[in-house]
């Protein structure tokens, strides 16, 4: 079943936060987000850019000081001015009274968080996940984590190609916004979309979740290719059988085709396999150029969430009898010693096949 909502039922009155058309009357304006990193600061800025109170809650009490009294985020955003208006606390009590929640964390913190604000919130406040991984523990989505850790609450999925230095500076850019309930997802867009960050509705929750897991273990691969200076040709082939693990893992998962060729899928893949900013595709490149993952890891405060995914995605790749060479051989080399050498070697001599997904 396709669940992408019908055009015609989208075509609603019309304002998002900033005035840029939206669908119906967006939820209040008390958004909170958990999760200070480059990310959340992000949707935090951008929310605010569209008329909402936004109050962060952060990991680090330095960084609740430093976007309170200096309106920025030096640690996770260095660079980008915020509006005085983004606040932040270390207190997840203190988000008991938000209209709803952005859940912004690394993926392994999402289940403890969740838990934690469910105890402060009233079962009815949506959440929106932010997070590009799955559980490494449970091989769990996101979304299902929050069912067991917050259950009760309406969940929806913002999944998109999204640099977030680029999304916090008022840059266009554009994502899906997956919810079950077509309603609460036409009031999410109402509340966070703007003029330069165009959020498409969907129905596949699930869809919108396994592309951000898959595309960061494809840019670590993509970035080892480039470390490697194995030339574009390679970074183009590596990309689009990308999107044919992408899509074999997707559809044995419940997602739609059509989900993962948008926005979170495809749209994700391109733009994290084809920039240095990207943290999953920096790591790859550093690998490709000699470098040991667990040391250039140790050198970051910032996640990649991709080294983590690999292991879980490789094995539950394996479990449902789905075949992602990429994903295994970027798992094999991280975390099993496979040298680049074998790895580039191995994924060259495999037998020629029809190009299927
Ligand atoms: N940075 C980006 O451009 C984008 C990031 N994302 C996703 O957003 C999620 C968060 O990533 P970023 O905002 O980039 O983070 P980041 O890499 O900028 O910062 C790391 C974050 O981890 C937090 N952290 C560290 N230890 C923690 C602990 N023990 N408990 C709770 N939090 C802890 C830090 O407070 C900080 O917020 C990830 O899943 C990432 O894939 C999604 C889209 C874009
Ligand atoms: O998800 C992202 C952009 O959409 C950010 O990618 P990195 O985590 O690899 O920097």
């Amino acid at each position: 079943m396709n669940t992408r909502f019908e055009t015609p039922a989208m075509a609603e009155p019309e304002t998002g936060g900033d005035g840029s058309p939206g669908f119906g009357p967006p939820l209040g304006p008390r958004v909170g987000v958990v999760g200070a990193g480059a990310f959340g600061t992000a949707l935090a800025q951008t929310a605010r850019r569209g008329g909402a109170e936004p109050l962060i809650w952060a990991h680090e009490a330095e960084t609740v000081q430093a976007i309170n009294d200096t309106a920025s985020n030096p640690a996770f955003l260095p660079g980008v001015p915020l509006d005085p208006g983004v606040r932040a606390t270390a207190d997840l009590a203190d988000l008991a009274d938000r209209d709803l929640v952005l859940m912004v964390p690394p993926a392994q913190h999402m289940r403890r968080l969740a838990e934690a604000l469910a105890g402060h919130l009233a079962a009815s406040v949506p959440l929106v996940l932010c997070s590009k991984g799955m559980e490494a523990k449970t091989a769990k989505l996101m979304s299902e984590v929050v069912a067991e850790a917050a259950p009760g609450h309406p969940v929806a999925v913002l999944s998109g190609p999204n640099f977030a230095a680029e999304l916090a500076r008022g840059l266009p850019s554009a994502a899906t916004l997956a919810a079950d309930d077509p309603v609460l997802c036409r009031r999410i867009i109402a509340r966070l979309g703007l003029a330069t960050f165009r959020l498409y509705a969907s129905g596949d929750v699930v869809g919108a979740q396994i592309g951000s897991v898959v595309k960061n273990v494809m840019a670590i691969a993509t970035g080892i290719v480039h470390g490697l200076e194995l030339g574009e040709n390679a970074r183009a082939a590596l990309l689009t059988r990308g999107l044919a693990e992408m899509t074999r893992f997707g559809l044995a998962r419940g997602a739609e085709r059509e989900t993962l060729q948008g926005l979170s899928g495809l749209g994700d893949l391109m733009l994290t396999c084809s920039s240095l900013q990207s943290r999953n595709m920096s790591l790859g490149h550093e690998i490709g150029r000699g470098g040991d993952a667990a040391t250039v890891l140790a050198g970051r405060r910032s996640v990649a969430e991709g080294a983590i995914t690999a292991q879980v995605l490789a094995a539950e790749a394996e479990r449902l009898g789905v075949d992602m060479p990429i994903t295994r051989t970027v798992d094999a080399v991280l975390n099993r010693g496979l040298s680049l050498d074998r790895a580039v070697a191995d994924l060259l001599t495999r037998p020629f096949k029809a190009e299927e997904t």
